[in-house]
């Protein structure tokens, strides 16, 4: 579903970012990306989602360059950066209306799946207020909705449970595993740990841009806690 070759990053003035990332994501896969502040995380998922340029390397979505044809790989994918900007003057239900128009979703389609996630996320009392009166929280999960709302083949989450409150982030991480079980794929990056450790069949730690271990997480893990295993490999950062 995703496969990075050989992906490198060096930003203007000569900082190196990512360096030389091999990484597989396949479908079903449940992918956590945990590293430090400045490791190369949303670095590496912003050259994923077709947002980064970038000169050295390969990034396949589905078996096709984002290099070469990002339009065809926008349409199979979602991104959520860590921060995401929502047009402020729209409504709730006005803003998930036109992501929903640019992805071409069908009318019955999109309201069934609106209704799905937004009274998950209790949100669909607040749908038709103004982007501009929401909370940090409500944004973030309006913006998860808007997300989910083409049926993403790859989903992208930068930093996805940060301003969610306890509830709202369980009700993400059932949503993230039905995502998963019906043949989509994630890739997320997290601080969370225990979170991590809890929900992804597979992690990648990257440190200073390069990676440090990949692969199934009870493999990776071992027989230790994925916040030992953590400190240990990065003890030198
Ligand atoms: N636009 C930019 N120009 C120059 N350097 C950048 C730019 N964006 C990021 N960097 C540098 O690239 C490195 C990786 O940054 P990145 O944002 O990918 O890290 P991260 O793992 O997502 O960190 P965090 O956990 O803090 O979000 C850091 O050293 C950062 O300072």
């Amino acid at each position: 579903m995703l496969s990075i070759r050989h992906f490198s990053k060096v930003y203007k003035g000569g900082k190196k970012a990512v360096d030389d990332l091999n990484l597989h994501i396949d479908k079903g896969d449940l992918y956590g990306f945990i590293g430090h502040n400045g490791a190369g995380k949303t670095t590496t998922l912003k050259a994923v989602v077709g947002i980064l340029d970038f000169e050295e390397g390969e990034i396949e979505i589905d078996g096709t360059s984002i290099l070469k044809n990002p339009l065809e790989c926008k349409s199979k994918i979602a991104y959520i950066p860590d921060n995401p900007d929502l047009y402020e003057h729209l409504t709730g239900i006005q803003y998930l209306s036109f992501i929903a128009d640019i992805y071409g979703v069908a009318k019955e389609e999109r309201e069934s799946r609106i209704k799905k996630y937004a009274d998950q996320f209790e949100l669909t009392s607040s749908l038709g207020d103004l982007i501009s009166s929401y909370s940090h929280g409500m944004k973030q999960k309006l913006a998860i909705i808007a997300a989910l709302v083409h049926k993403p083949k790859l989903l992208i989450l930068d930093e996805p449970f940060v301003g969610l409150d306890p509830k709202a982030a369980h009700t993400l991480k059932q949503i993230m595993q039905e995502v998963c079980a019906e043949g989509g794929a994630i890739f997320f990056s997290t601080h969370v740990l225990e979170v991590a450790e809890k929900l992804c069949n597979k992690l990648a730690i990257i440190q200073k841009g390069r990676l440090v271990v990949a692969g199934k997480t009870e493999d990776v893990k071992g027989n230790q806690s994925l916040e030992d295993l953590f400190m240990e490999l990065t003890r030198h950062e």
